[in-house]
């Protein structure tokens, strides 16, 4: 079955060295901006997904305030550390737009983590794609349409795999329902951890 028009799917687009690489330079962003444990919009709960960022501006929820994009880390307050200079370069090779992501949300996935069906969209350029990279275990992806009541897929993500949600997919409904614990041996504790770039502002 083909993917929904605007999504795309990319089996090992980073190579494992660079994924180590890339693990690499996410050990430093996690010492200068530890995850931590988001909770939804006016219910407070939590999710079971860790979370952290890179980049100008970072997403972030919590029960006051709900969904939204900041500039520092809701628990240290301090700014976001960079975009990895290798990120920047793979949204330049895939994602047709004009200029450089602001947001690069970390999940971090234990074992059970999942991530409910939902779309991306709290920014305000929605032009520009999402860039989703996958290092470690891994996940079943669900992918549907730009309705929460249509007809959905699954697809087997694996480490290195990058999807993109671009043009008439850029608002699909989506959502990880399960970790593959065991599947890679990249993460020396396991666990899978997703890459999400995006554009949140428009370019002025
Ligand atoms: O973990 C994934 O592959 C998807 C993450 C996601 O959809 C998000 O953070 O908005
Ligand atoms: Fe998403």
């Amino acid at each position: 079955m083909s993917l929904p028009s605007g999504v795309r799917h990319i089996p090992g687009h980073l190579d494992r060295p660079e994924q180590e690489k890339l693990v690499g330079a996410l050990r430093e962003i996690v010492r200068a901006a530890p995850l931590y444990t988001p909770a939804m919009p006016s219910t407070g709960k939590e999710m079971s997904v860790r979370m952290t960022n890179c980049g100008t501006l970072g997403w972030v929820t919590d029960k006051e305030r709900g969904y939204r994009y900041q500039a520092t880390h809701p628990v240290t307050g301090e700014r976001w550390p960079p975009i990895p200079e290798m990120l920047l370069t793979l949204w330049r090779e895939l994602s047709d737009y004009p200029h450089p992501p602001e947001a690069c949300l970390v999940n971090f996935y234990s074992d059970t983590a999942k991530m409910g069906l939902h779309q991306d969209r709290d920014e305000a350029d929605l032009d520009a794609p999402v860039v989703s990279v996958s290092l470690g275990d891994a996940c079943l992806f669900r992918v549907g349409g730009t309705t929460r009541s249509g007809s959905t897929q699954s697809l087997r993500l694996e480490s290195g795999d990058v999807v993109v949600l671009g043009g008439a997919g850029r608002l699909c409904f989506h959502g990880v329902d399960r970790i593959y614990p065991g599947t890679s041996d990249l993460l020396p504790k396991g666990g899978r951890i997703n890459l999400t770039l995006r554009r949140v502002t428009r370019p002025v």
